[in-house]
C-alpha cells in the first residue's frame, strides 16, 4: 500500500465512515433515554375459573408443528445446556435470560421491550468484558460478519459468548453474516485520505508492486468492466472516483467526491447516474470462500446464517438443503435484501427464507436512496405477513460511532423501524468499531421501549394477517395463536404463555404482535437462542414434563418463586405438546396465577 496514510487514527478508525462535518456538530443535549421507571399497572380482569378451548387433531396429520420429535427436523439437543441460574443464583429447571429477569423487573411486563437488537461483534467489543455489557444492555443476537477477521477470531468470539451464556444465564444468539461476492478494496495498513483532485490507482495487482497511490480491488474483471468516465463509489458515497484511464490490470482515478478509503471498502460502479451492471452481478452469490464460512457455521453450530446479496430464492433453497443434509441442528437462513435484483424478486425471497433482513447500507448504493424506505416497508410488511422475522439494518446510529448521543434524526428512524413493528434492530458499526457501543445498544432498547408503549395505545402497525397455509394442522395453529392473541388483548392479559418444542408456535404467537409479552418455554436452548430474534417472545429453557398440565402449574410456581409473576396475574396459557403415545392436544387457556 503506496497511499498516503492517515496520521493518527490508529488501525480502525471506523469513526470516519461517518461523512458528518465533525466542526458543524453541535454539543447536542443527551435525550432522556433511561430506562422507564414507570411500573405497569396490574390491570389483570377476574375471571372465575380456568376456561378451556381445545382441539384435537389425529398425530398422523402433524407435519409441521410442534409434535414432531425434535430429531426429524435434524434438530439435535442443544450443545450449550445450562442448568445453573446465575441470576437467582440456584439450580432450577426453568432457565430464564438474566437480562429479560431484569428488565421484566425493573420495567413490569408490559413495559418489556418487544423488539429484539442484534449487535455486530467487532475489534471495540469483541472481549469478555465488552461482550457481557452488551448481553447485560440488551444484545439478543451477536452478528459476526465475515467480511473481517480470521476463523480463529471468530472461534474466540463464539466460545466468549457461548461462555457467557452458560455461566451468565444469557440467551444470546449467534449469526454468521457471509461476504459474498461484492467488490472491495484490500486489506489497508491505514485508512486513505482522498482529497478533491487527487490520482489514484486501482489495481488488481498486489498494490505494493504498482507506482504511485495504489489500491488494490478484490475482483480481477473489474478492469474490463468499467469505462472511462465512469464512477466508482466507495462504501455508497463515502468517497466517489472517476475513472480516467484504462492501463492493462491498472485504473487510473480521480477523487470527485472527497473521504476516507478504508480498508475492505465496498466499491460500486456508476454510468450516466445509473447502476453499470458490472460482470460481478452475474458472479455465484455464495463464493468458495462462502460456502468455506459456511462449513465454520456448521462446526460452530451457529443459530443463523445471513446470506448477502442474495438476488433470488435459488441460493436460500440451495443454502437450506445443504444446511439439511450437513448441519446437526437447525440453522435458520436469513436472506439479506441488499442488491439491486432482489427488489423485484422479495416476494419469492421472503417465503424460500427463514428470515430476512434490510441490509440498508448497500441497498442504499445499489438502488436510489430515496427509494430505501419504500422497500423496507415492503419488506418489513411481507415478513410479518409470512411469519418470518424481519431485520432492518445499518446506518440507524451511525453518527454514534464517533458521538455518545444520537442525532434526533436517528432517533426518529429508530422510532419508524420500531412502528413498522420489525423483529429486529441491528448496530454494525456503531458496536463492532464504535466509541459507545453500550451507549448505542440502550439508545435502540429506550427508544424500542417508549415507542412500542405508544404503539400499543394508539394501535399503530395493525395490519392484516393473510392465511399462512391451507392444510389443516397448520391452519389450526394459526388460528389458535391468532385467537389467543386476540383474546390476550381483549382481557388485557399480562403475558401469553407458549409451550413450544421447535418455537412454531411461539412464532405464529408473535407474528399477531399481542400488546403483552409472549413467554415461551422450550426445552432446547437453541430453539430458546433463535426464538431471541422474534418480536415480543421472551424465550425460557423448561424441561417438560409428560403432562401439559402439570408443566403449566410448575411453571407458574417457578415464575412465582423468581417474581416474575404474581398471585391473581391474568395469563393465557398455548399449549401444543403431544404427550407420549397421544394425539396433540392443542389447546388455548385463560388462567390465573395461583
Ligand atoms: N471481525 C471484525 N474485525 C475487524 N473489524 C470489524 C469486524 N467486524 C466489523 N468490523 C469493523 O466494523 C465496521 C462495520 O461493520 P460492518 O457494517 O459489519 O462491515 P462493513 O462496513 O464492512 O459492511 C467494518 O467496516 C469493520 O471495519
Ligand atoms: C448489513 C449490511 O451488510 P454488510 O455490513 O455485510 O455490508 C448492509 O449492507 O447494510
Ligand atoms: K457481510
Ligand atoms: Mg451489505
Amino acid at each position: 500500500m503506496q497511499g498516503r496514510a492517515l496520521g493518527g487514527l490508529g488501525p480502525v478508525p471506523q469513526a470516519l465512515r461517518c461523512r458528518a462535518p465533525l466542526s458543524l456538530r453541535c454539543p447536542a443535549q443527551r435525550p432522556h433515554l433511561g430506562p422507564s421507571a414507570r411500573q405497569a399497572k396490574n390491570e389483570s380482569v377476574k375471571f372465575p375459573r380456568a376456561e378451556q378451548a381445545t382441539s384435537t387433531v389425529p398425530a398422523e396429520q402433524e407435519q409441521q408443528h410442534e409434535v414432531q420429535p425434535a430429531e426429524s427436523n435434524g434438530n439435535a439437543p442443544s450443545g450449550v445446556k445450562s442448568t445453573e441460574n446465575i441470576s437467582h443464583g440456584h439450580k432450577s429447571d426453568l432457565e430464564v435470560d438474566s437480562v429479560l429477569a431484569k428488565e421484566l423487573g425493573e420495567n413490569g411486563f408490559r413495559s418489556t421491550r418487544r423488539t429484539k437488537i442484534v449487535a455486530t461483534i467487532g475489534p471495540a467489543t469483541c472481549s469478555e468484558e465488552m461482550l457481557e455489557i452488551l448481553a447485560t444492555s440488551g444484545m439478543n443476537v451477536a452478528r459476526l460478519n465475515m467480511c473481517h477477521g480470521t476463523h480463529d477470531w471468530h472461534t474466540a468470539v463464539i466460545e466468549r459468548i457461548r461462555k457467557l451464556n452458560k455461566l451468565k444465564g444469557f440467551s444470546v444468539a449467534i449469526m454468521l453474516d457471509t461476504e459474498g461476492s461484492e467488490v472491495h478494496t484490500s486489506e489497508l495498513e491505514h485508512p486513505l485520505k482522498a482529497e478533491v483532485g487527487e490520482e489514484f490507482v486501482l489495481t488488481i495487482r498486489d498494490p505494493k508492486t504498482v507506482e504511485g497511490s495504489a489500491i488494490g480491488v478484490s475482483y480481477d474483471a473489474f478492469v474490463d468492466d468499467v469505462q472511462v468516465g465512469d464512477l466508482v463509489v466507495v462504501d455508497g458515497g463515502m468517497v466517489s472516483l472517476e475513472v480516467k484511464q484504462k492501463m492493462g490490470p491498472d485504473v487510473k482515478v480521480v477523487v470527485v467526491d472527497p473521504g476516507i478509503v478504508l480498508s475492505r471498502a465496498n466499491l460500486t460502479f456508476r454510468r450516466n447516474g445509473g447502476l453499470v451492471r458490472a460482470r460481478n452481478s452475474m458472479l455465484p452469490v455464495l463464493s468458495s470462500k462462502d460456502w468455506l464460512d459456511i462449513d465454520f457455521a456448521i462446526r460452530q453450530k451457529v443459530d443463523f446464517i445471513a446470506v448477502s446479496f442474495v438476488k433470488s430464492a435459488d441460493v436460500i433453497k440451495n443454502l437450506k438443503s445443504y444446511l439439511n443434509s450437513r448441519a446437526d441442528k437447525v440453522i435458520e437462513v436469513i436472506a439479506k435484501v441488499e442488491s439491486h435484483d432482489s427488489v423485484p424478486n422479495i416476494e419469492e425471497i421472503v417465503e424460500a427464507s427463514d428470515a430476512v433482513m434490510v441490509a440498508r447500507g448497500d441497498l442504499g448504493a445499489q438502488i436510489p436512496l430515496e427509494d430505501v424506505p419504500s422497500v423496507q416497508k415492503e419488506v418489513v410488511v411481507r415478513c410479518r405477513q409470512a411469519g418470518k422475522p424481519v431485520i432492518v439494518a445499518s446506518h440507524l446510529l451511525q453518527s454514534m460511532i464517533e458521538y455518545p448521543t444520537p442525532t434526533r434524526a436517528e432517533v426518529a428512524d429508530i422510532a419508524d423501524v420500531v412502528r413498522q413493528r420489525a423483529d429486529a434492530l441491528m448496530l454494525s458499526g456503531e458496536s463492532a468499531a464504535g466509541a459507545y457501543p453500550e451507549k448505542a445498544v440502550g439508545v435502540l432498547r429506550a427508544v424500542a421501549t417508549r415507542i412500542e408503549e405508544w404503539c400499543r395505545q394508539e394501535k399503530h402497525g395493525q395490519i392484516v394477517l393473510p392465511q399462512l397455509t391451507d392444510r389443516l394442522d397448520g391452519r389450526v395453529s394459526e388460528e389458535l395463536c391468532a385467537s389467543a392473541a386476540q383474546m390476550a388483548n381483549n382481557l388485557n392479559a399480562r403475558a401469553i404463555f407458549v409451550y413450544t418444542r421447535r418455537g412454531y408456535m411461539a412464532n405464529f404467537l408473535s407474528r399477531c404482535r399481542p400488546d403483552c409479552p409472549i413467554f415461551a418455554f422450550t426445552d432446547k436452548q437453541d430453539v430458546r437462542q433463535r426464538l431471541n430474534l422474534r418480536w415480543g417472545v421472551m424465550p425460557f429453557r423448561l424441561d417438560f414434563g409428560a403432562d401439559p398440565e402439570e408443566n403449566v402449574d410448575r411453571t407458574f410456581a417457578l415464575l412465582k418463586r423468581r417474581d416474575l409473576v404474581q398471585k391473581g396475574d391474568l395469563v393465557v396459557v398455548v399449549s401444543d405438546i403431544r404427550p407420549p403415545n397421544e394425539d396433540v392436544v392443542r389447546s388455548v387457556q385463560i388462567r390465573h396465577v395461583p
